[in-house]
């Protein structure tokens, strides 16, 4: 029966994708999960089954969804999406009588008894119908990129590790002959004298530690420059990612996929270039050890034949324990970076037990599957190592009875002895290679999604523009996934230079989605923004960087000092007048003025890592000055305010508005926006009002419900 391939969610809500993306694979379709997820996109809150019912059909998979009793679910075709929890899908593989092996996207394939499944099946189910030709859908591939990146960036030190590794083997080569002809021929020893051959001895010796110490010094620095090389490769195509990769992704599980490279370079210098070389060593000693004696070649190469077949063996059980390994990893590093995110929400609510006994549990589950492991391969990857150990018992008992018939001299037995384990540290070492090589394909597969995940480009060449004159949204609509409901719909909206607007609208109306697709975080699911007339996505990330400044709801300020969280580590010059008139515009205007004051080292002070020496107030104010500093000609600011007290809320967004810049700004609190020209107002992800606060509050419905509520709210009658 044909295996499913099991695939792994990287998100809390794609249980449902990796499902899919598991049937359809299994139903020929070759596809990835990256490529579902490019396609559907992943909702908060995961996907309906009908959901996962539309994509197959679209790769020609007919399913049917039913409702069925665990008890019979041994009548049902399988592979099957299975309901898990009434919050979770699996697949289930294959059931048994009493057991039933299923591959869940969150912890991975195993068998589980009746029970389990009892409890945990929510009865229903998507069975596969029928399969349509066309579904043989074969995306396309990319080239391996651990291959061509290596060949590309690593070739010549492969290489020379290469040459040198061979130059070493056909030293272990040299032992044996040497032994031979010393036991055979005693002449062998006046011929050469004892002195000349107790050089050449130490020369060689001294080579080999020299060829070894070169290796060595070869290895060090391909793994440094290894490391460097995929790490600053995987960072730089981190943070080129559109912001939509992030959203829905744990830190946690992208900190511990990008620890993942120091795994990878210790396995590729440590064992791939063995396994290249072992490989065609293999021969040679085949050839001399048949050259010696066919009989006990043969015993030697059915011994191999075990202990390779042993370690296929091992390997594929290995490989699933460290899937599961690594799943459980990346959940603990996941758990530990939420706990120390979070660590005042959890000490503020008295949760530390119960975090703790999260992180406890996911550990325990951690260290069981090592453990599980270490056991399984303590008890048959010992297997290989016992028949190496045992073969030159074999190899003497059948080589002396081939001695006494005269078919082989002893020093040929001894030399053949010697060259066998020569010939087994190969074998050994490429069945371990093939360990190591299906364990360094599940830690890439890890980091490949960073690596691969397409960035959001322009098809046409990038535009450079001189000045902002106006940014619009034409026929806009967002939704976070395909089958999703949009969350903002028919938006059209122009803004143009010098003109300051305020959003307002209730939560979740689609205020911080209209902002994020204006800052070009975001692209529209239909329609198009534009700025002056160009789509934004054309316009080159020079002009919007210098155009564009952005505040978000919850602005990050780094571990460095205040200054350097404002300039965000431009150049700044104290000796430069112009440099610090600006500084202290920006202060001034920002009320930064009134933070630094009290600091011991004014703007040079250092702030803690995400700002936790300063309050949610000061950090906003911070975010400000950095946008100030920058000098955009559009401000793009979501509740640029709303920690703020209401005295520094009215001096920043009265400097703000006073200047000529643009400003698009959300607000939390009418009153600081009433004076402003323009109102948008939002609902339900639709502009439903537009103007100035006494032309809203005569002709628009919900403009007046805000604002009176909030009047209420405060009090005022
Ligand atoms: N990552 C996400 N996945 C799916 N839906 C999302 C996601 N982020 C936001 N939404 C939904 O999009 C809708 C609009 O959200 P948005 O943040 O734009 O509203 P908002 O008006 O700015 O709200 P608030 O005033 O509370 O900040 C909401 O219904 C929200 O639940």
């Amino acid at each position: 029966m044909k295996k499913v391939q099991f695939i792994e969610q990287a998100e809390h809500s794609e249980c449902g994708l990796a499902c899919v993306a598991m049937i359809l694979n299994h139903a020929g379709a070759q596809v990835r999960i990256q490529e579902l997820r490019d396609k559907y996109g992943v909702p908060r809150g995961g996907y309906k089954l009908t959901d996962l019912k539309n994509m197959m059909e679209e790769f020609q998979v007919t399913t049917a969804a039913i409702k069925v009793s665990a008890e019979a679910v041994g009548d049902l075709k399988t592979p099957f999406i299975a309901f898990w929890n009434q919050k979770h899908y699996i697949v289930v593989e294959r059931t048994k009588k009493q057991k039933i092996l299923i591959c869940d996207p969150a912890t991975g394939r195993r068998w589980i008894d009746q029970q389990e499944f009892r409890e945990k099946f929510s009865q229903i189910g998507l069975i596969v119908k029928e399969v349509g030709e066309t579904s043989r859908f074969v995306s396309e591939r990319k080239t391996n990129f651990l291959v061509s990146f290596l060949l590309k960036k690593f070739k010549k030190p492969l290489l020379l590790l290469c040459g040198l590794t061979m130059i070493l083997q056909l030293f272990s080569l040299a032992v044996p002959i040497t032994i031979q002809k010393l036991i055979d021929n005693t002449s062998f020893l006046n011929e050469f004298s004892i002195g000349a051959f107790t050089l050449s001895v130490i020369i060689v010796g001294l080579s080999y530690y020299a060829l070894q110490t070169f290796r060595g010094l070869i290895v060090a620095m391909f793994q440094k420059s290894f490391d460097y090389e995929l790490m600053t490769h995987f960072m730089g195509n981190m943070l080129r990612l559109p912001l939509s990769f992030f959203i829905n992704r744990s830190t946690g599980e992208l900190i511990f996929r990008s620890n993942l490279s120091v795994y990878i370079k210790q396995i590729l210098t440590q064992k791939v270039v063995l396994l290249f070389v072992d490989s065609l060593f293999l021969i040679f000693y085949i050839g001399l050890m048949f050259y010696y004696s066919s009989v006990l070649t043969t015993i030697s190469l059915m011994i191999a034949a075990v202990i390779v077949f042993v370690s296929v063996v091992n390997t594929k059980r290995i490989k699933n324990f460290v899937d599961l390994e690594l799943i459980e990893q990346a959940k603990v590093q996941k758990s530990i970076t939420e706990i120390i995110e979070g660590i005042e929400t959890v000490k503020t609510t008295g949760t530390e037990k119960n975090f703790f006994d999260s992180w406890k549990e996911n550990f325990q589950k951690q260290i069981f599957i090592t453990q599980e492991k270490e056991r399984f391969q303590s008890k048959f990857g010992t297997i290989p190592q016992t028949l190496q150990f045992l073969m030159p018992l074999f190899l003497l008992c059948t080589g002396l009875s081939l001695v006494g018939q005269n078919q082989v001299t002893l020093g040929t037995l001894v030399a053949f002895i010697s060259l066998s384990g020569s010939f087994l540290n190969p074998v050994m070492s490429l069945s371990g290679v093939y360990n190591d090589m299906v364990i360094l394909k599940s830690y890439f597969t890890k980091l490949e999604e960073v690596i691969h995940y397409p960035v959001h480009t322009s098809n046409c060449k990038e535009v450079e523009l001189d000045s902002f004159r106006e940014i619009s949204l034409k026929g806009v609509e967002y939704s976070y996934s395909k089958y999703d409901k949009p969350v903002i719909s028919q938006i059209d909206l122009q803004v143009k230079k010098g003109e300051k607007v305020a959003i307002v609208g209730p939560s979740g109306s689609g205020k911080s989605t209209v902002l994020k697709l204006l800052a070009g975080l975001i692209h529209p699911t239909k329609g198009a923004v534009y700025f002056n007339k160009i789509k934004l996505d054309d316009v080159s990330e020079n002009t919007k960087n210098e155009k564009i400044a952005t505040i978000s709801q919850s602005p990050m300020v780094f571990n460095m000092s205040v200054k350097d969280n404002i300039t965000l580590n431009k150049p700044f010059d104290y000796g430069n007048k112009e440099d610090c008139k600006k500084m202290e515009g920006v202060l001034e205007d920002s009320d930064v003025l009134s933070i630094v004051r009290h600091l011991p080292l004014g703007i040079e002070t250092m702030v803690s890592e995400q700002g936790a020496n300063l309050s949610g107030g000061q950090r906003q104010k911070i975010a400000l000055a950095r946008n100030l500093y920058r000098d955009p000609e559009l401000h793009l600011l979501d509740e640029p305010t709303s920690a703020l007290d209401n005295i520094s809320e009215r001096h920043i967004m009265k400097t703000l508005f006073k200047k000529d810049t643009t400003v698009v700004v959300i607000a939390h609190r009418l009153q600081t926006i009433k004076n402003i020209d323009r109102i948008i107002v939002m609902n339900e992800g639709e502009i439903v009002g537009d103007g100035s606060h006494d032309y809203l509050m005569k002709t628009n419905v919900y403009y007046r419900n805000l604002y009176t509520e909030e009047q209420k709210m405060e009090g005022v009658s």
